[in-house]
């Protein structure tokens, strides 16, 4: 009898916690949900990320259902910007194991990206974020150097000698981001060299990306996957390939790291502007001072790194070189294909103009570089340039997928007048560049590329106001995007110096529709080609 009792009371406590407390008594019970089923069970949310259809399926219900919407018993997307964007991300919403689960190397030593409290984060990124400033980056002489030779002496010649004039685009532009950000992080002379080396860099583009897929089980079924792996059966979800390339790319990294160290122990990375290694520099004299503070003087210092702090420096350097040459060249590549479609030509030809504007301009003749580069601050203030990529950024934006963080106690969320209180602590919360740029209020005819929109009558830049409160690119607040300026500066130069020289035509476009992730690189096409681009002298 008392067994039943007892059997009878836990049913009835299981009812309350999975039906009655999800569906009618917490506060996420006033947010209407996403499916009939996802105040029950995160399973129709799992499902719809893991055949990659979130970013669709989320905006859709953005759009029946308004800015806030239930997507699991303890998960909510947020589509607004106050009560929404501003409250969870400059509110410094902490990042939970979605990202340190996915995001740290070498064993589990974190990054940026991957840290989830909010005290270690901003120490890290203060010893860090100055080598990204813009002014910082205009400054450069490294930067001079690296564009000089990657744009100028590298890509234009590439673009130039393509047989038939046809390239494949996503391969050249992520082989150009990875030697810039390699280059600006290890220096110029210990970076990568993909854009000289076509196969080298299209091996390394699919080795990195053929990975993403079987996140899915790190980030959002970690349990799961430590059951199986408990069981020895790890590889039936994410097979031991994968396990053996991050490896080789951290192993890599390694690589550029130790060389960037003997630049800066042989003295050349003082003397040198194509040795600088200006971010790995940056954050291992930090990480020599803060020892220094440590020791408070006490013990004897030593210049050589330890063996830990290699491996915290390697860790931060791979996640800025991974943060950094994708996105840039997902942005780029959709640019190239806005910019080459038949409907696009008019802005092609206006933006030639605009960019011959420069003096000196970004010209070649032959396959060598004639004169000079424009400085880098005359190509940041073109205002067709600008409009051209922020347009791009909104459209094509190459994080589109949420970015979740996770709520502290007594949470309100959700604009004025529709507020939800008492959320309580431990609830994912995510918002999406994918959604926020789709606001028909405030960029009317969302679905299509009209780099118009960012440029007054005069044509002067008209980037202000409700625009850039809901344009998301690089998210906002302190986990924003470090490179955000390095990705601006280094898609305008990199537009400037193609735009300048050649016209670009649309050979085959099958592969460019977006893969709906959280990074949104093409899909390419049953062929293996994502887009292929005619390119002519002019
Ligand atoms: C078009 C190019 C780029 C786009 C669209 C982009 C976008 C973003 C976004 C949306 C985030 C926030 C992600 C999240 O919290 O889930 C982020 C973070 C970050 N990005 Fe970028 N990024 C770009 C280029 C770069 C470059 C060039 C670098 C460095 C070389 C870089 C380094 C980072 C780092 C280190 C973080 C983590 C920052 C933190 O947690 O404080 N990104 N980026």
């Amino acid at each position: 009898m008392l067994a039943l009792i007892a059997f009878g009371a836990a049913i009835l406590v299981a009812v309350y916690r999975y039906v009655i407390l999800p569906v009618f008594v917490s506060p996420l019970s006033k947010i209407p949900a996403a499916c009939p089923t996802s105040s029950l069970s995160p399973a129709w949310i799992l499902w719809t990320r893991w055949r990659g259809r979130e970013n669709a399926t989320v905006l859709a219900a953005h759009e029946r259902l308004g800015p806030l919407v239930r997507l699991g018993p303890n998960e909510i997307s947020v589509n607004c910007v106050n009560g929404g964007i501003r409250t969870v991300y400059t509110g410094g919403f902490e990042k939970g194991e979605w990202y340190s689960n996915a995001f740290s190397a070498y064993g589990g030593v974190h990054n940026m990206f991957s840290m989830e409290k909010r005290d270690v984060h901003s120490a890290r990124k203060r010893m860090i974020s100055n080598v990204y400033a813009k002014s910082s980056l205009q400054a450069s002489p490294a930067l001079r150097e690296i564009s000089e030779t990657v744009l100028c002496r590298r890509m234009l010649p590439r673009i130039a000698t393509a047989p038939g004039g046809i390239l494949e685009a996503y391969e050249l532009f992520s082989a150009v981001t990875l030697d810039v950000v390699t280059a600006y992080i290890f220096g110029l002379e210990q970076g990568s060299n993909f854009t000289d080396h076509a196969e080298v860099g299209a091996k390394w583009l699919h080795d990195y990306k053929s990975r993403q897929p079987y996140l899915f089980w790190i980030q959002e079924m970690p349990n799961v996957f430590q059951l199986f792996s408990k069981l020895g059966l790890g590889q039936w979800l994410i097979p031991e390939w994968v396990g053996e390339k991050s490896a080789d790319i951290e192993e890599q990294c390694l690589e550029w790291c130790d060389a960037a160290e003997a630049a800066v122990v042989s003295g050349k990375a003082a003397e040198s502007a194509r040795h600088h290694p200006t971010v790995y520099g940056q954050l291992r004299s930090m990480v020599k001072k803060q020892e220094k503070l440590d020791k408070m003087d006490t013990e004897k210092q030593n210049d050589r790194l330890t063996q830990k702090q290699r491996l915290d420096i390697a860790s931060e350097m791979l996640d800025h070189l991974a943060a950094g040459f994708d996105t840039s060249g997902i942005t780029l590549t959709y640019l190239a294909w806005e910019l080459s479609r038949p409907h696009n030509a008019a802005i092609q030809s206006a933006l030639r103009e605009e960019l011959l504007t420069l003096n000196p301009p970004f010209s070649m003749t032959e396959v060598e570089p004639s004169t000079p580069l424009p400085s880098a601050k005359d190509i940041d203030d073109l205002p067709l340039l600008h409009a051209v990529v922020m347009e791009t950024l909104r459209l094509h934006a190459a994080i589109p997928g949420g970015q979740p963080r996770i709520t502290p106690a007594n949470t309100t969320l959700g604009p004025p007048g529709a507020e939800v209180h008492g959320i309580p602590a431990g609830v994912r919360v995510v918002s999406a560049a994918h959604s926020l740029h789709r606001n028909s209020e405030v960029f009317p005819e969302p679905g299509l590329w009209r780099p118009k929109r960012w440029l007054d009558n005069e044509g002067g830049v008209d980037c202000g106001g409700e625009k850039a409160r809901w344009f998301w690119a690089f998210g906002s607040g302190g986990r924003m995007c470090v490179g955000s300026n390095l990705a601006v500066l280094e898609i305008k130069s990199t537009v400037a110096a193609i735009w300048s020289n050649f016209e670009t035509t649309i050979e085959d476009d099958a592969g460019m529709e977006h893969v709906d992730g959280y990074l949104a690189e093409p899909r390419g096409s049953p062929q293996g080609s994502f887009l292929r681009l005619r390119c002519e002298k002019i």
